[in-house]
């Protein structure tokens, strides 16, 4: 296996509380993981704290991605109807920003492919206050894709989503897998999601972690 997370011997706690104790377990590189455990496991936690040892390095946690190569899409934020941004100038909140005040052309260009890939191209000029849920959630995917992330982390991105609106990401991000160098953490309690699209499964229980290979037919084993 060809780790992007390497975590061995971490114990974390929250306000006096054990969520882990020796927790050990590797990511695999270019695959869709799913997190999954009961609620209150720390799911939540155990991400954040991968993602501050970026600032505050860790011995128990080797990531093999810098942060600037790393994205991380939390569950679908409130935004207000009266928000002022449409969806594109949104979207382009996550380019890279070259020193220019405005987007360079090859910006721009990266801006219209990932609008493309999101299928957010046709509703670009709509103010994103305006649009749909499951739209939403494709524009803050589409902003975390601008800065051409290694590793992208999502956190129950699609919960809230109906049944169309959730396989539609998921057959997006599946896309993304096959097309690009990109490893996929995703938190979820969806059974159904884990089942079709999970190369993994790191399943949280007991203070402890346990990483399952799924046995999906379109993705060779490693
Ligand atoms: N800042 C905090 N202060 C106090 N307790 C916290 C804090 N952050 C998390 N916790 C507690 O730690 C535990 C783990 O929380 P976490 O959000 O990581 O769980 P989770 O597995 O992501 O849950 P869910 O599936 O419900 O989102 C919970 O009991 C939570 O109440």
């Amino acid at each position: 296996m060809n780790p992007i997370i390497d975590v061995h011997g971490l114990n974390l706690s929250v306000q006096g509380k054990q969520l882990f104790k020796d927790l050990t377990f590797q990511i695999p590189a270019n695959k869709l993981t799913c997190i999954t455990g009961e609620n209150g496991v720390g799911k939540t936690t155990l991400v954040k704290y991968l993602l501050n040892t970026f600032k505050h390095p860790s011995q128990n946690v080797n990531l093999s991605v810098t942060s600037k190569e790393t994205q991380y899409v939390p569950q679908l934020r409130n935004i207000d109807d009266e928000f002022p941004l449409n969806i594109r100038d949104f979207v382009g909140l996550g380019l890279k920003k070259a020193v220019l005040p405005w987007h360079t052309a090859k910006e721009r260009l990266l801006l219209r492919r990932i609008l493309d890939e999101t299928s957010l191209s046709a509703i670009q000029n709509r103010p994103l206050g305006a649009a749909s849920g499951g739209e939403k959630q494709r524009a803050f995917l589409a902003q975390a894709l601008c800065a051409e992330p290694k590793l992208l982390i999502l956190d129950e991105s699609t919960a809230s989503l109906d049944k169309d609106s959730k396989y539609n990401l998921m057959d997006l991000i599946e896309k993304l897998l096959q097309t690009r160098e990109i490893t996929v953490l995703f938190i979820t309690h969806d059974p159904e999601l884990i089942a079709r699209y999970a190369d993994y499964d790191l399943i949280l229980a007991n203070q402890k972690g346990q990483l399952l290979r799924k046995d999906r037919f379109s993705h060779a084993t490693i």
